[in-house]
């Protein structure tokens, strides 16, 4: 069989970009994507895409040029995923909710040809543009104009600058060719995105990943949250954010109904959900929080799936939120692996545990997709498998097709984090004896009391249970005589606020449910905790304060 090698029917690049093309032809007359009073159809959608990445060739972008966009959940940025990818470019989304500084680094890290920008995000992309060097290149930019009501309505959008636009998206779509051959890869190698990470722990990286990750990652994320034909999708994570977990091509691939919005709050969120029949969602932990603290909750008419990653759901945000009528799915990925590559499998004969037992076992991150090769926690000593005893701590690594091919310009960082055919995410988590890993921190948020390790991810998700608690983040803060010791940083919830709990009351709460080493010992009371755009809390923040408050001088018999 030596002699049978890869030929050109059975080797073609893959690319998610097909599954428009199919879309259009299984789906043309189906609803594509609704966005206020505008709805398209499969097949004008794959027409727009064309005629814009035509426009987007004609202006002098080639293949492997950056293209960026600044925009919220609009049609526009879902048709970008297609359109700029279909021109040759490689998409960059930038969060728009990033300080002009931030935008203007980005912009020249990645030397940005061309930059879409909503109209809402004028003043940010003028003043982005006003920090460049002299010298550097200006990339041109695209006005994607919104006359919704909501984005005129919007204070920001009369006060906007006057900022130079080449023309404006629907001007590309108008002069494009709906006949455009796209680009097509001529390896599945070749870079197709280039997302920055949060910067959650650091300054945000580049994270490039090649059309054949992105199409494994979309393919494998359908299967395992088993997303049926023609589902009706709510944009409620941003697209801007790793791509909205690769679901942009996904509902392509399988027909969806995309229901776009620029904004979202529960309120929205429960109106749309009513209105379109929403099917599918996705959303880190803090907008199930949001969802099941909402005085606009009531118990959903039909089922609606949430698959929540980001960030640890506490186990008792996960029980709220399906007491509504969620199904929640819960995954774990990083910008690095263009989507979620681990996720809670779930087991029918869990089913019949009670409420509070699920929400236990659902909130652990679990078992590698089908698609991945392999997953482990290894320990940092030894580089061996840690014990699947649920308690020892080793870091998670990962091996698959969807792992990005590298940072941006950052070799070193890249080999610091793929080595030895691994690549090592920086969080810190244990293995069950039923194969399932559960995370218990970011290595860098492991806090050390005493020489003991203590996961602030397990001190919080107590904190969670606390009927007056809305959100909550630990972290370390130094101490004399123990190194560090667990400070608690918690929101409350607006209805209880007058009756607000001591910091006595909540260290009590924690002690019966914690051992000593583990209970906070200094509690902060705030309105809000910082957070980045998507949603996870900033403890690099919340750490420097509590480095400031100085050692926590705690004597020896409180602990
Ligand atoms: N289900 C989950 N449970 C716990 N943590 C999660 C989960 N899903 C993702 N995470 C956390 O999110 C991280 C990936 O987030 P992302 O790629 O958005 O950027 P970031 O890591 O927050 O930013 P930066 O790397 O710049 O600090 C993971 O490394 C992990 O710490």
């Amino acid at each position: 069989m030596e002699d049978l090698k890869p030929t050109p029917p059975n080797s073609s690049p893959l690319t998610p970009i097909g599954f428009l093309e199919r879309a259009a032809t299984v789906y043309g007359d189906c609803p594509s994507i609704v966005y206020n009073t505008t709805t398209y159809t499969w097949s004008q959608t794959h027409l727009r895409c064309l005629r814009v990445a035509s426009s987007i060739q004609s202006l002098g972008i080639k293949k492997g040029h950056v293209v960026s966009v600044l925009a919220p959940n609009i049609p526009a940025m879902y048709e970008l995923h297609f359109a700029a990818l279909m021109s040759g470019a490689i998409l960059n989304n930038i969060n728009l909710r990033l300080d002009p500084r931030t935008v203007s680094i980005l912009l020249r890290h990645s030397e940005s040809k061309l930059v879409f920008v909503d109209q809402l995000s004028q003043s940010l992309i003028h003043e982005a543009l006003s920090l460049f060097p002299p010298g550097i290149p200006i990339p041109r930019l695209i006005l994607i104009a919104d006359d919704t009501d909501e984005a005129s309505s919007s204070p920001s959008s009369s006060s906007s600058p006057a900022v130079e636009f080449v023309c404006s998206y629907e001007d590309l779509v108008e002069r494009g060719d709906p006949g455009f051959e796209w680009i097509r890869p001529t390896s599945e190698w070749d870079p197709a995105i280039l997302n920055y990470t949060s910067g959650t722990t650091s300054s945000p990286k580049g994270v490039v990943h090649c059309q054949r990750g992105l199409f494994l990652i979309t393919v494998d994320s359908l299967i395992d949250w088993a997303v049926p034909k023609q589902p009706v999708y709510l944009w409620t994570l941003p697209m801007f954010h790793a791509n909205g977990w690769s679901f942009p091509w996904g509902m392509a691939a399988v027909g969806g109904t995309n229901i776009c919005l620029r904004k979202f709050d529960a309120t929205i969120i429960y109106r749309l959900i009513r209105a379109h029949n929403v099917t599918h969602m996705c959303g880190a932990p803090v907008v199930l929080n949001m969802l099941s603290n909402s005085p606009d909750n009531e118990p959903l008419k039909n089922p609606v799936n949430i698959l929540t990653a980001g960030a640890p759901p506490p186990a008792a945000v996960l029980h709220r939120t399906e007491s509504l009528g969620f199904v929640v799915s819960h995954g774990y990925g990083l910008t690095e692996t263009a989507g979620l590559v681990v996720s809670c499998a779930w087991k029918r004969e869990w089913n019949r545990l009670p409420a509070s037992e699920r929400a236990r076992l659902k909130a652990r991150q679990g078992v590698r997709l089908a698609g991945m090769t392999r997953i482990d926690v290894l320990d940092p000593n030894t580089g061996k498998s840690v014990k699947r005893d649920g308690s020892t701590l080793g870091e998670i690594v990962l091996r698959g097709g969807c792992v990005m091919l590298g940072y941006l310009k950052d070799p070193a960082g890249t080999a610091k984090c793929m080595k030895d055919g691994w690549f090592f995410t920086g969080d810190v988590a244990v293995m069950h004896p039923d194969g399932y890993l559960e995370i218990k921190d970011r290595s860098k948020d492991v806090i050390i009391s005493g020489g003991e390790n203590l996961s602030s991810v397990e001190v919080e998700s107590v904190l969670y249970m606390h009927p007056a608690i809305n959100e909550a983040a630990v972290v370390a803060r130094p101490d004399d005589f123990w190194g560090e010791t667990p400070c608690a940083f918690v929101s409350l919830k607006e209805r209880i606020r007058g009756n607000k709990p001591s910091e006595k009351e909540i260290m009590e709460f924690c002690r019966e449910k914690l051992p000593h080493y583990m209970v906070p010992k200094t509690v902060v009371f705030k309105e809000e905790l910082p957070k980045t755009s998507t949603g996870k809390i900033q403890k690099f923040i919340l750490r420097e304060t509590a480095k400031s408050m100085g050692s926590a001088g705690t004597r020896r018999s409180r602990i």
